[in-house]
């Protein structure tokens, strides 16, 4: 059996052979650390989380190395450390900056943390590699693929034949369909920034170019290099960084290290949307994976509805969608309460292997389920990082809805005679407290437990 991929830059599924099988290199672009993460920012950890998971099941736990970076120079950081200096808060810029980046990496943390998500082997900032991003800078003027001019430096697209070969489009096309800024430091427009100066009271670094700081692409391209070399087997991220992050990020790489490629597979998901676009910060459509956190949705029923699509399909959020994975979830986890993990069933490495068929392994957990193999499901759902005993935000005590289902009826029976319905409301709003949901019809009462159900403010009432 063989892992296959979707390869970006070939547009199509190859069989993966690592380039060193005793040590399988994964890049992921990480955040930019200026506020909490949204729930399509959660999407690329994931699709990752269970690569890593797959890797390490297929080449062995020591045998992998999995980086994600954290962007922590950026514009918004700076802005919220000015505003907080300008509230009175204490201490210089720089360490509010620095405040800021702490406290936006540890939300990160806890909040991917909160998704099952295993923390990476490393976990660089960019601030801690400026060292190797002048070089690398310093490396492409020398070859002549970038020059400085007014403090910045620039990579001088047009050098680079390869140029647009990721996303399959010349750069003309590029240009065209791109927001290119025309600057007067620039030879040409479609030329990108390396470096940029910086202002006196910002965070900046030390450069032959004067006192500055690094751009958004070379910081990848500097720590992967730092971490995992020149060449190294799978690099990711959402589709929208293929161009130009990811363009730039290879041409910086390739014509700095000499060589013909960055990473032998590129692997893109595609978007969480929002109404049929993508959510984004830029577009205020977006919830944060806290919010949803918050709200009671365990990090689980998150987990688990974002690997219902595949990874190169866009896809929505939805309650129904969190609902059905919450009342799954309630199942297994009732089925494998007691059961040791069995051996991880092949036909789940299988579906994975097949370009990370996560729904089909979903589907696959769904059989175990129907025919009883609770050992099948638990070893089969660790692969997915389903049913972990330490995924918290999980009430897993079975409660039994069926004596305030009767309750609710008698109290309801009584209310048609009084026509005092204030006990009916009262045990209705308890019930849509604890995050039950309510039916009631001619028929009967039915009461559905839902994503955020909470048994515990229940207890004592029965
Ligand atoms: N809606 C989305 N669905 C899936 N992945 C996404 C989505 N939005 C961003 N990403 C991914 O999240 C990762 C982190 O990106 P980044 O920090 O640049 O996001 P951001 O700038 O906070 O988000 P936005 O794109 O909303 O402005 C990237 O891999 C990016 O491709
Ligand atoms: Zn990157």
């Amino acid at each position: 059996m063989h892992l296959h991929l979707t390869n970006s830059k070939s547009r199509r599924k190859e069989r993966f052979e690592p380039i060193d099988p005793t040590n399988v290199r994964l890049y992921l672009c990480g955040p930019t650390v200026y506020d909490r993460a949204h729930l399509g920012n959660a999407r690329p950890v994931l699709v990752f989380d269970v690569l890593y998971r797959l890797l390490t099941h297929i080449y062995g736990d020591d045998h992998v190395t999995y980086v994600r970076n954290f962007t922590d120079v950026d514009d918004k950081i700076n802005a919220t450390a000015l505003a907080r200096k300008e509230a009175g808060a204490a201490g210089s810029l720089e360490d509010l900056v620095h405040e800021r980046s702490n406290e936006t990496i540890g939300w990160y943390h806890a909040d991917m943390d909160a998704l099952g998500a295993l923390r990476p082997n490393h976990e660089p900032r960019a601030t801690q590699y400026v060292t190797q991003m002048v070089e690398m800078t310093q490396i492409l003027i020398d070859k002549g693929f970038a020059y400085a001019k007014d403090g910045h430096v620039l990579f001088r697209v047009r050098e680079y034949d390869r140029y647009g070969a990721l996303s399959g489009r010349s750069v003309d096309d590029m240009i065209a369909g791109a927001r290119v800024e025309v600057a007067p430091f620039k030879e040409d427009p479609m030329d990108f920034v390396l470096w940029k100066p910086s202002d006196d009271e910002l965070p900046g670094w030390d450069s032959p170019w004067g006192r500055g700081r690094p751009g958004w692409h070379i910081e990848c391209s500097a720590m992967a290099k730092a971490l995992l070399g020149d060449e190294f087997d799978i690099h990711g991220g959402g589709n929208d960084l293929t161009f130009p992050h990811h363009e730039n990020e290879i041409a910086q790489s390739c014509c700095a290290n000499d060589t013909d490629r960055m990473a032998q597979v590129w692997l893109h998901n595609e978007m969480l949307q929002v109404e049929g676009k993508k959510m984004s910060k830029s577009l205020g459509n977006f919830f944060t994976v806290r919010d949803l956190l918050d709200k009671g949705v365990p990090g689980e029923v998150i987990r688990f509805v974002m690997l219902s699509t595949h990874y190169r399909k866009p896809m929505d959020w939805t309650e129904k969608k969190a609902e059905e994975a919450a009342t799954t979830l309630r199942k297994w986890r009732a089925i494998t309460q007691d059961t040791d993990t069995g051996p991880i069933p092949e036909a789940i490495i299988a579906t994975l292997s097949d370009d990370l068929n996560t729904a089909g392994a979903l589907a696959e957990l769904h059989r175990f389920a129907a025919a009883g193999d609770a050992g099948s499901l638990k070893a089969g759902a660790s692969v997915l990082g389903l049913l972990d005993d330490t995924l918290g935000g999980w009430d897993i005590v079975q409660v039994d809805l069926s004596s305030f289902a009767d309750q609710l009826s008698e109290v309801r029976a009584k209310a048609m005679e009084t026509k005092d319905f204030s006990e009916v409301d009262k045990l209705k709003q308890a019930l849509t407290d604890a995050g039950v949901e309510v039916r009631m019809s001619k028929d009967g009462v039915e009461l559905v437990p839902g994503a955020g159900f909470d048994a515990s403010k229940l207890e004592g009432m029965a």
